[in-house]
């Protein structure tokens, strides 16, 4: 299993946990045992111990006395992982994938908002002094300069492919991973300069890993979208039952009677769902302590000053992030209308057009 970090990924382990015939490897919900996970600076552990991962699965088989238990793995941090779905694909060609996508904005803006009050956070130092807006007017920056690098490779290298066939020069342009039907993953076709504007993305956990297509294209390259649940965080929090029959469905799992307990809990919540809902805890962080938010609204125009220019400054983030967003969601439009992956919410399509 792979899933989306910032997207639900707690709610739905603590629910499907409770299921008699799924386990999942290691102690807690994450391993993280195929990428060191570059957030803390470590680069891919794609070459990781195999067999002490296989002793894993087979250890918790035996404390279970349970062959059959369908094992897991919770990593949150697979889908961002170039090399990660060639490694999967060759311990298990059959293993059912799950990812779950959240609105590409607000998975950022919670993202942003979690390593903002989390000191010990691996990106609370790059966030600490910013603001939403400023954050991504910084991080935007720097994501587009990286794919401008990355799009010289992606020319040479077509450049390079035509003078080789003889072809005039842009006659080997590359078409795009995804377009036409056809996928090109990271040791599956995966040209130069799509593996480096990955990289861009890989390396920017606030706002690159809400780049969902780029990944996807990456698994789709070595999976049939058959093993491939895409789950989106909308639906969840609409059903969370019909979340987990399609699961069971995808898993080939018996129906489970699930406990309303964690069937009706948000796990990590930090409450986000609407911006102006948001902006409390922006102020909370921004402005350091209650004392001063509470001088703040001593004053009520002041504040109510303050809050209008919050919620603006946020909504134009929205707005700068959305249309950074936009080309990127539309190609998952595109594979929903083609069938490769589940039909994104009907409020993406709004967001997003
Ligand atoms: N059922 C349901 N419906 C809608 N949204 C939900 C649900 N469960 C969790 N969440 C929201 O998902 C965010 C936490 O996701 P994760 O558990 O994957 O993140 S993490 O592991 O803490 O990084 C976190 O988002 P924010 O509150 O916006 O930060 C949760 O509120």
């Amino acid at each position: 299993m792979s899933c989306r970090l910032s997207a639900g990924t707690s709610t739905l382990w603590n629910q499907l946990r409770t299921h008699p015939d799924v386990a999942w490897v290691g102690k807690d919900k994450e391993t993280l045992y195929f990428n060191g996970d570059v957030e803390f600076g470590r680069s891919a552990l794609c070459d990781n111990d195999l067999e002490a991962y296989h002793r894993e699965v087979g250890a918790m088989r035996r404390s279970t006395g349970r062959l059959d238990l369908l094992v897991g793995d919770w990593s949150a941090t697979y889908l961002t992982c170039v090399c990660c779905p060639t490694v999967l694909r060759t311990i298990n060609p059959d293993i059912k994938l799950v990812l779950v996508l959240r609105d590409p904005v607000q998975r950022a803006l919670s993202r942003f908002i979690e390593q903002k009050s989390l000191g010990g956070g691996p990106h609370h130092d790059k966030v600490h002094n910013h603001t939403f807006e400023s954050y991504v007017g910084a991080e935007l920056a720097e994501l587009e300069a990286c794919r401008g690098r990355a799009e010289l490779y992606r020319r040479r290298q077509a450049r390079l492919q035509a003078a080789q066939q003889g072809q005039p020069a842009g006659a080997a342009g590359d078409s795009g991973n995804g377009t036409g039907g056809g996928f090109r993953g990271w040791g599956a076709g995966m040209s130069l300069g799509d593996w480096m504007e990955a990289q861009c993305y890989e390396r920017s956990n606030i706002l690159g890993w809400s780049v969902y297509d780029t990944f996807l294209a990456n698994y789709l390259a070595h999976f049939p979208h058959s093993q491939m649940l895409v789950l989106y965080t909308d639906e969840l929090a609409i059903d969370p039952l019909q979340v987990l029959r399609k699961l069971e469905a995808h898993l080939g799992l018996r129906p489970h009677d699930y406990a309303p307990g964690p069937l009706g809990t948000v796990y990590n919540a930090r409450g986000c769902y609407v911006l102006g809902a948001t902006l409390q805890q922006l102020r909370a962080s921004e402005l350091g302590s209650r004392q001063a938010v509470q001088k703040m609204l001593d004053t009520a125009q002041a504040a109510r000053a303050a809050e209008e220019a919050e919620e603006a400054s946020l909504r134009r983030a929205a707005a700068k992030l959305a249309s950074f967003y936009r080309p990127h969601v539309q190609r998952l439009f595109r594979w929903a209308d083609e069938g490769r992956i589940a039909q994104p919410p009907a409020a993406w399509r709004e967001a997003y057009k």
